[in-house]
């Protein structure tokens, strides 16, 4: 029999899949293709999630495990951040822990547990790294320009304005207003530059936001290897690193609460001698318990799973509809 949890960090929906429970190691092709399978899935439980989180030992010191990130359609991502908090509750629950490191594809990330965002809303915070600017680690290519800073792209559209943060995952950023955020030109683009295309062939994150106050973000994002979310951790990191570069001149150390359509986050973003370092911090919420025949799962026959609910979703949607009055 296999495990498996259903988790959500800001309503972008994983399973948590632990890899330690196998004596013979699943492959991460199998794997990308379950992700895949999820999607064509009738089941509720299954279609829809944004992903997978596979966790694993790390022999690095201080990790108390490994997160590696298969999207909704089997494609690798270097980081997660919604993903990340859940698998920190993970280990910290397994481990009794509330203070540790976990390995990821280019770094290990220091998290912490965090004080309840409401009863029966547990809150985790995450570094997100490393942070990069220049063009080799997104790619990008075309578009005459070796970093992009709050700057226009007329190859990319007429009007708007963009920055480019890869943490490392990488992430095209632009603010826009309410009406542009409500139009189809985040879908647009965000199709496009995750199609076959000439400036960002391995695709990219694609996050429009609007500044609500001062420190006060909306963000929406087109995620590579999904599409719609709704949220991405890296995303809202990323974009308040976007704003607190453009709002300020030298230094700066920003707590940026960044709402997206399924909950709020709070992104810690901090520059020191031009050395910037972000956390993330908000829910880790587990709204499931699968059980499945191990066959059953690698053949997709998801009917024969088991899904036992917890009661956590009520009491995070309380939360939503709490701070949206
Ligand atoms: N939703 C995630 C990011 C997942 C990876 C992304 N789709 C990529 O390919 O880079 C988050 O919460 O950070």
């Amino acid at each position: 029999m296999v495990k498996l949890l259903k988790v959500h960090g800001s309503e972008n929906t994983f399973f948590l899949f632990d890899l330690t429970q196998f004596e013979k190691q699943p492959s991460l092709s199998s794997i990308a293709k379950l992700a895949v399978a999820c999607q064509k899935s009738a089941n509720p439980v299954f279609k829809n999630i944004d992903g997978i989180l596979v966790v694993t030992n790390s022999t690095h010191p201080d990790c108390l495990g490994k997160m590696i990130v298969i999207n909704a359609d089997g494609s690798r991502a270097s980081m997660c951040g919604n993903g990340l908090r859940t698998v920190t509750r993970y280990l910290a629950e397994r481990y009794q822990k509330k203070q540790f490191h976990v390995e990821t594809d280019q770094a290990d990330l220091a998290v912490t547990s965090e004080p309840e965002l409401a009863p029966n809303v547990p809150a985790f915070g995450v570094e997100i790294g490393p942070i990069r600017f220049n063009q080799a680690a997104f790619p990008f290519a075309n578009l005459h320009t070796a970093t992009i800073q709050n700057q226009p792209l007329p190859d990319l559209d007429h009007d708007l304005r963009f920055s480019a943060i890869a943490v490392p995952n990488p992430h095209l950023i632009s603010f826009v207003s309410k009406a542009v955020l409500q139009s189809d030109r985040l879908e647009k683009l965000g199709t496009r530059l995750n199609s076959k295309n000439q400036y960002f062939p391995d695709g990219v994150n694609v996050s429009f936001a609007t500044i609500l106050g001062e420190n006060r973000l909306f963000v929406r994002t087109f995620e590579r290897g999904v599409g719609f979310t709704n949220a991405c951790g890296t995303g809202m990191s990323a974009t308040s690193l976007a704003y607190a570069i453009n709002q300020s001149g030298g230094d700066f150390d920003r707590l940026v609460t960044v709402f997206n359509p399924g909950g709020m986050v709070k992104v810690h973003a901090v520059c020191r001698a031009e050395n910037y370092q972000l956390q993330l911090i908000a829910n880790a919420t587990t709204l499931g318990y699968i059980t499945i025949p191990t066959t059953a799962l690698w053949q997709h026959q998801f009917d024969q799973a088991n899904y036992q609910q917890t009661n956590e979703e009520t009491a995070y949607q309380a939360w939503v509809k709490a701070i949206k009055n």
